[in-house]
């Protein structure tokens, strides 16, 4: 758990990241009761301190992941050519028929894997079916406490399946299976939001920095009422509300062809976009969407790993840049991105800018990413007092050994935690000013006991697994031809309005 460590703790001689120095220079942290009060050279350190011997490493602030989905961890490496269309229609069998057992499990994997490789916080969407319980929501909270990871969880609500989302699709799936997904029928609106209502009211894992917020899942899969209902719930109980926005071409052309305008418009036009929204991915966002965040002050979640992983576009990081919108950078789910690795989030995220343009003035730069992972993913997940190492911030600090092969030689700190960590160099996490992970080892966690209870739970859910992905194999030619955007047509950047195609979807 994300408690704060009492007393003193001083971190002698780190080198500390500074996007403004090509090469970090040594100093010291004074911490006191698990907030940064000092940072400087040769600060003297009060009786009974702790003192923390950082020569020979790096520090820098706890990346923040501002957007993934615990529940995806025991799902890690079942797909290899799925779409997002696929990966929802097959979904509930990946997540479903799970205990809460196996939904706290596939957590600790995830938090496990998140804090050893840089990760202080997470903003984490996950899924509850068929409805979202107080249970299934501590689960969750309970193994991001466990790992001591802080974490803001969202559960995934709607009430439209993606069959009933994309007009047609059911029509088109042979009887059969329309049985099959008949069985995966949402609950109606007011039993939802009674749950989620429910949820709220009695949240109880505040003091540990893990919040709660609503996450509509994605805007056309859910009902306008429904989407209504979300924002007063978020803004009854001022939690954050997330959805995922245009994150493929199928998607933000289904939102034109169903409102007549863009999906973030549409949520615009009913209240929900402002300072306490996130977007996930809006890779298919057009210049007016981007300006629209920009001056509802919400921020976009960027996930490049994902957004490559299942073939849906580029987001245009410099463009929302360049337009003033705060970005975060994020991972997405394991079963979609096969990991929880922020340091190739940010990798990815300043190589996604450059494969844009030839241009090199419309790429991300190191100093970019860098703030979007740490500060701009922090105002995502609506933390102020983390993201820097700074007086008056919590001290989520990550330590990096400079004798690490990534650092061999140290040449531009910033530009290689962005470009050339990979995360084996991270050696010590702090949290709170508390080591949730110390000399490459889990303070809190037994490794190999969370290793043997996924296996028993792989093992058990094996037979949902094969039917699932048996179902796949049967929903993918319906799905690719139905969506003809999925299908044929190459990207041309991100113009969905120009190429969209004339019939279908
Ligand atoms: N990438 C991704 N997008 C989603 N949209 C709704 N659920 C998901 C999910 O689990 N992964």
């Amino acid at each position: 758990m994300a408690t704060m460590k009492p007393g003193f703790t001083v971190i002698r001689g780190a080198r500390l990241a500074d996007p403004a120095l090509r090469r970090a220079e040594a100093t010291d942290v004074l911490i006191q009761d698990g907030i940064i009060r000092e940072v400087g050279v040769g600060l003297a350190a009060p009786e009974g301190a702790t003192v923390v011997d950082a020569a020979g490493m790096v520090i820098h602030p706890g990346l923040i992941n501002a957007h993934t989905h615990g529940h995806g961890g025991l799902a890690r490496g079942q797909g290899d050519k799925w779409t997002l269309e696929l990966l929802l229609a097959a979904g509930p069998w990946i997540s479903g028929g799970r205990t809460l057992e196996d939904k706290k499990t596939s957590t600790l994997i995830c938090a496990a894997e998140m804090v050893a490789k840089g990760c202080t916080a997470a903003y984490d969407l996950t899924y509850e079916f068929p409805l979202p319980s107080r249970e299934g929501m501590d689960a969750v909270a309970e193994a991001y406490a466990e790992v001591g990871m802080r974490a803001v969880v969202a559960p995934m609500v709607a009430d439209r399946t993606v069959y009933e989302a994309i007009p047609g699709l059911m029509e088109a799936l042979p009887p059969g299976l329309q049985k099959d997904v008949e069985a995966l029928r949402l609950r109606p609106a007011e039993e939802t939001l009674s749950a989620m209502s429910d949820i709220l009211k009695h949240w109880r894992w505040g003091a540990a920095d893990i919040r709660a917020a609503v996450a509509p899942t994605i805007p056309h899969h859910c009902s306008d009422a429904f989407l209504c209902g979300c924002m007063k719930l978020a803004k009854d109980h001022g939690v954050g509300l997330h959805s995922h926005v245009g994150e493929s071409k199928v998607q933000a052309i289904t939102g034109i062809k169903r409102y007549g305008r863009t999906l973030l418009q549409h949520m615009d036009h009913l209240g929900l976009v402002d300072e306490n929204f996130t977007a996930a991915h809006a890779i298919w966002l057009d210049d007016d969407d981007l300006k629209l965040m920009r001056d509802r002050g919400g921020a976009l979640a960027h996930n490049p790993g994902s957004n490559m992983r299942l073939g849906n576009g580029m987001f245009r990081l410099r463009r929302a840049l360049d337009l003033g919108v705060n970005v975060g950078i994020g991972t997405d789910g394991v079963n979609c991105s096969d990991n929880g690795n922020m340091y190739e989030a940010l990798r990815y995220a300043s190589m996604v800018s450059k494969v844009q343009s030839p241009d090199p003035r419309t790429w991300a730069s190191v100093e970019e990413v860098y703030k979007a992972g740490t500060q701009g993913s922090a105002r995502a997940l609506g933390f102020t007092d983390v993201g820097a190492i700074a007086p008056g911030m919590k001290a989520d600090i990550v330590f990096l050994d400079l004798n690490s092969l990534s650092w061999i030689p140290h040449n531009w700190t910033v530009n290689q935690i962005v470009h050339a960590e990979d995360a084996t160099g991270v050696r010590h996490v702090m949290i709170g000013g508390d080591f949730v992970y110390f000399d490459r080892r889990h303070t809190k966690l037994d490794i190999p006991k969370l290793a043997a209870q996924a296996e028993a739970a792989r093992a058990r859910l094996e037979e949902a697994s094969a039917a699932m992905r048996h179902l796949y194999e049967k929903l993918e030619p319906v799905v690719s031809s139905f969506c003809p955007g999925l299908a044929a047509q190459p990207y041309h950047l991100n113009r969905y309005l120009c190429d969209a195609p004339a019939s279908g979807v």
